[in-house]
């Protein structure tokens, strides 16, 4: 079974409740979403591999650590993952970006693709999608699906707010894949929408309606 992270850091936590309140504007809601997604990606890259080179500093030669050339690609779920993406980049700028097009049929609640482009060498990387809402995790498992299905081996979600029932969506359908979340929240309603939530997170980041 994978494993379900919480971000609990307080930052995270208080940047999140301005996110969340309907009365913060589209500008300072990009902003915050791609705050957080820098957050979120300084946890999530804890494990990556250090290897040893050597320096000289002013003072001496040292030995020192830097990340060992792993291959990373970062893959929004369009459209309101693209909120995340330049946050995650900020700190990983050598990652590739690919686009998994996805949207949720507002009546049977099912993800329908639209889009998929990846980077070429799909096998030899290690995968973060991200999404900020994992509600019934529709959308999360075909994206899952889609990146599997071309070969990727390694692969975590990210979101900023998740649903009891997306979680075990996702642990079900994809036992090997870790949830990094910001915010567990209750449950979702009669829409899907999760409750309390953020509303739509596409059209809160992108001024639609
Ligand atoms: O877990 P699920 O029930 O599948 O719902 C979550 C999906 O819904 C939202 O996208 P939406 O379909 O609104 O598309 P958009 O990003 O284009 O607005 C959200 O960004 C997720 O992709
Ligand atoms: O609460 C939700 C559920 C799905 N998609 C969103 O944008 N928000
Ligand atoms: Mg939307």
């Amino acid at each position: 079974m994978g494993k379900v992270y919480v971000f609990d850091h307080p930052l995270i936590q208080h940047k999140l409740t301005y996110i969340r309140d309907k009365h913060t504007g589209t500008k300072e809601f990009r902003e915050l979403v791609d705050e957080v997604a820098t957050l979120m990606a300084f946890e999530i890259t804890r494990d990556l591999p250090l290897e040893e080179v050597e320096i000289e500093t002013p003072v001496s030669k040292a030995k020192a650590k830097v990340i060992a050339g792993k291959k990373l690609g970062v893959i929004p779920i369009l459209r309101a993952g693209i909120g995340m993406v330049d946050g995650i980049l900020k700190l990983i700028p050598a990652a590739k970006v690919g686009h998994i097009g996805l949207y949720r049929d507002p009546e049977t609640l099912k993800p329908v693709e639209y889009y998929v482009k990846l980077p070429s060498d799909v096998e030899e990387r290690d995968f973060i999608i991200v999404d900020p809402m994992l509600a019934t995790g529709g959308s999360a498992v075909a994206a899952i699906d889609a990146l599997k299905k071309r070969g990727a081996k390694s692969i975590k979600f990210m979101c900023l707010i998740a649903a009891p029932e997306g979680v075990n969506a996702v642990e079900t359908a994809h036992p090997d894949v870790d949830i990094y979340i910001a915010a567990l929240d209750e449950r979702l309603n009669d829409h899907g929408y999760i409750v309390p939530g953020l509303g739509d997170a596409g059209d809160r980041l992108f001024g639609t309606k």
